[in-house]
Parts: C-alpha cells; sequence; structure tokens
C-alpha cells in the first residue's frame, strides 16, 4: 500500500531525457573472454581469426574410392573418418576406400563416388575425373583468414563457426550482470494471488528482458519491506546473487519507488551517498522510476511496484543501459499509428501495440497493475505529451511478447 507522505516536490524529466540520460551513465565494459557457450548474443571485441585451415588437410568429399592416375585402379587400403591415415602416397593404378570428410592419401588425384564404381574383388574401376571430390586443404577458409571483423553479433551461426575454427573461447564485449531484487511483504512466488498477497509479476519477466537486451540475470532475490533488508541487500547483494566482484554490472530493485511507508528505496540511496540521477520519469505508466550509482560505481534502477509500470521504466533505463553496456544499440524504428490513442497534456504515454501494414495498432488492456496489453503487444508506442502527429516512435518487447 503506498500512502500520501509530504515531501520536496521533485520535477520528473522527460521520457527522452531519461533515456539519454540512462545511456549516456552507462559505460561499455571492458572486453572479456569468454567460453562459447556464454559469448551467444555479445559482440565481438576483436576480428574473430580462422585458428587452423578450412579443411585442415586434403579431405574425401564423397565416400568412395581415392583414386591416382588412370583406371582400373588396385584397392589397397581404407580410411574412415576419424580412423588412421594412409600413410603411404597413393601410386598410380592404385585406389583406398575413403569416407566423406577423411585425409585423402597424397598422390590423390579424385574420388570415384561408390555410386559410379566398378568393383570386383581388390580391383575398382569407373568415370573419375582429375580433382573430382577432394576439398583441398585451406579451399573453404584459409588459416588465419578474418571471418568476422570486431563489432559482429556473436549469432547462433557464428558460434557453430568459431567452434569449427578451433575456439574454445570468444573475445567479446561481455554480458553485463544483472541482480534483481524483489521487494514487498505482500509479495509471493508460487501458487494463487488472494487478498493482500499479490504474485510476483516482475521477476519472472526480467530475465527475458534482460537477456533480449544484452545482459543476464545474476541472480533474483525477495526482500520483505525494510529499510534494513534493502540496503544489506544494496550494499552486498546476497549470496548467489554476487559473489564474485563483476557479479552484478547493474542492480534492479522492483517496487519501493514510491512515496509510500515501506518504499525505502531514495533513504537507502540516500544514506549509502548514493547519486540519484532520475527520480521521476514524466511517464504514463512507470512515472515512480529511478536510476542511482553507488560509490563503486554499480548502478541501480527502481522498477514501480505495479507490473505494467515496471515493464515501461525497464524499457525506459534498463534496457538501454544494457545495450550500452554491452555494445549492443539498436535503431530507432517509427510508425503511424492506426488506432485512437489520448495523449497525456504533460507525460509521455507508452501504449502496447501491435505492429501491422496498416501501422501500429494500440492493443488496449494497459492498466498499469497488467500485463495483458503488453503480452499480446509487440512494441510500445511512445506517444509524447500532447501529440498530434502522424508517426510515433516504437520500442519493440521482447520477441513473444
Ligand atoms: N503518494 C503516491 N502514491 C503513489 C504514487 C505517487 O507518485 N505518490 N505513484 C503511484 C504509481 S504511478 C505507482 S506505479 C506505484 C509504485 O509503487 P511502488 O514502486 O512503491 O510499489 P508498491 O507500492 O510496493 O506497489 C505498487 C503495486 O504493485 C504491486 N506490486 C509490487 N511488487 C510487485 C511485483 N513484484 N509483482 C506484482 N505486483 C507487485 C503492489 O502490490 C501494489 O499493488 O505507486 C503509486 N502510488
Ligand atoms: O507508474 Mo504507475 O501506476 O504510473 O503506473
Amino acid at each position: 500500500m503506498t500512502v500520501l507522505r509530504h515531501g520536496p516536490v521533485v520535477e520528473a524529466i522527460s521520457w527522452g531525457s531519461a533515456r539519454t540520460l540512462a545511456t549516456g551513465a552507462a559505460c561499455p565494459l571492458k572486453p572479456a573472454s569468454v567460453p562459447l557457450a556464454e559469448a551467444l548474443g555479445c559482440r565481438l571485441a576483436a576480428p574473430l581469426r580462422a585458428l587452423v585451415a578450412v579443411p585442415g588437410v586434403d579431405v574425401s568429399a564423397m565416400d568412395g574410392y581415392a583414386v591416382a592416375g588412370p583406371g582400373p585402379w588396385r584397392v589397397v587400403g581404407r580410411v574412415l573418418a576419424g580412423g588412421a591415415c594412409y600413410e603411404a602416397p597413393l601410386r598410380a593404378g592404385e585406389a583406398v576406400e575413403i569416407a566423406t570428410g577423411a585425409p585423402v592419401p597424397a598422390g590423390s588425384e579424385s574420388v570415384l563416388p561408390y555410386e559410379r564404381a566398378v568393383a570386383d574383388g581388390a580391383w575398382v574401376d569407373g568415370a573419375a575425373e582429375p580433382g573430382e571430390h577432394v576439398r583441398r586443404r585451406g579451399e573453404d577458409i584459409a588459416e588465419g583468414a578474418v571471418v568476422l571483423g570486431a563489432g559482429a553479433v556473436v549469432t547462433p551461426v557464428a558460434l557453430g563457426l568459431a567452434a569449427a575454427l578451433g575456439h574454445d573461447v570468444l573475445r567479446v564485449r561481455p554480458r553485463p550482470r544483472v541482480a534483481v531484487l524483489v521487494t514487498g511483504d505482500e509479495v509471493v512466488h508460487e501458487g494463487l494471488p488472494a487478498p493482500g498477497r499479490v504474485r510476483d509479476a516482475i521477476g519472472p519477466f526480467l530475465p527475458g528482458l534482460v537477456e533480449w537486451s544484452g545482459g543476464r540475470v545474476a541472480g533474483t532475490v525477495h526482500l520483505p519491506d525494510g529499510l534494513e533488508a534493502l540496503r544489506a541487500a544494496l550494499v552486498r547483494p546476497p549470496d548467489g546473487v554476487a559473489r564474485e566482484p563483476r557479479a552484478a554490472d547493474v542492480l534492479v530493485v522492483c517496487g519501493a519507488s514510491s512515496k509510500g511507508p515501506a518504499d525505502h528505496l531514495r533513504a537507502v540511496l540516500d544514506d549509502l551517498e548514493a547519486e540519484v540521477l532520475i527520480d521521476g520519469v514524466a511517464v504514463r505508466p512507470g512515472h515512480p522510476q529511478l536510476l542511482a550509482r553507488l560509490a563503486g560505481g554499480r548502478l541501480v534502477v527502481g522498477l514501480p511496484g505495479n507490473p505494467y509500470a515496471a515493464l515501461a521504466a525497464a524499457l525506459t533505463l534498463l534496457a538501454p543501459i544494457l545495450r550500452e553496456l554491452a555494445g549492443t544499440a539498436v535503431g530507432k524504428e517509427t510508425s503511424a499509428l492506426a488506432g485512437a490513442v489520448r495523449p497525456h497534456p504533460r507525460d509521455t504515454r507508452l501504449v502496447p501495440v501491435r505492429r501491422s501494414g496498416r501501422g501500429a495498432v494500440p492493443v488496449g488492456h494497459d492498466r498499469p497493475g497488467s500485463l495483458w496489453g503488453a503480452a499480446l503487444a509487440d512494441a510500445l508506442a511512445v506517444v509524447p505529451p500532447a501529440w498530434a502527429g502522424d508517426q510515433v516512435e516504437l520500442i519493440e518487447l521482447p520477441p513473444g511478447g
């Protein structure tokens, strides 16, 4: 519950200024070498080079016979993929039975596929074109070649390529780590909500949103209302969230951002002598959002407790911060609005929409306490104060939203 408490009136900054300030508050993280699986979605901090040639040696492109000279050929050996190589050079009139991908013996001129081979005991014959079906060393990728430049995003395919080229770790801008603190005595984490008991709807959407913005949730803890618990968690995020020094680059506090007796975030930040960069944004929903920097440099993002307001705030402050830290900034998208929207006289409105050929269609169901509209939508339309134009900015929602 939030009750009115009198205090100095702080002017909320505009939505656009809040985004600019949030982006400016984050410095891209230093490059790090991370295991392949952790590099997915990161940006390469150095060019990706081929540590080996592809293929590494001359190999067969077909199952059949590696042959030298004109046929018929006497079959002198057998090389299976992964099996021992045929070490002796192949002489004219000789053949080695060979599997696709297996190294061809030195002296091989071509590979005769099984389909074109006529085998007779120790002999084989058929029409083999010189050079056919042999993949020469470095034919696909030369050793040392730059295959992806610095700054390229590590896609699933890039991971496969990196593995093929012998990499176990990649030099990337690492994913910023986020520790989530969900506050509220009334907030429960399983089962049915009940009078005075509300299911946490923010903790479950943050990992996907954070991942999609280039970060990773290092851990989520649930805190009771109370100044001390919040203070302790901000000073030293609880075990499981932050054991290593760089375990959390950003702390996200859910709830506790408004003006009620249980809303301690400001008091705790004051107490910790944090630098409050943003205290309230002129946006609906999501007005009571907050950005601060702790003495050690960690950023704290305060999200309102109402779930749709929290989503709006996460997309306003958290997502741009994570993109900046990870170096994965995205371009601006604009669209016409295909439906009536009532602008607010002073605040920006974030309206859930679905993109269509006609423009962005408002989907409704956009009350601050409900994620229904946002779950139907694929973007939020940014409707400026007193807007009367045609085009609006769209901020994308994580796919599947
Ligand atoms: N006097 C004022 N009261 C309020 C103001 C204001 O400016 N002055 N702003 C209102 C707005 S706008 C919002 S949004 C909320 C934000 O409040 P808090 O961030 O302090 O959050 P709570 O008061 O704890 O909770 C608000 C609401 O959300 C529910 N909640 C909290 N956490 C969760 C969660 N993890 N998952 C789902 N729902 C959650 C909570 O039960 C309350 O119903 O303040 C207004 N009041
Ligand atoms: O931040 Mo609040 O109720 O505007 O949604």
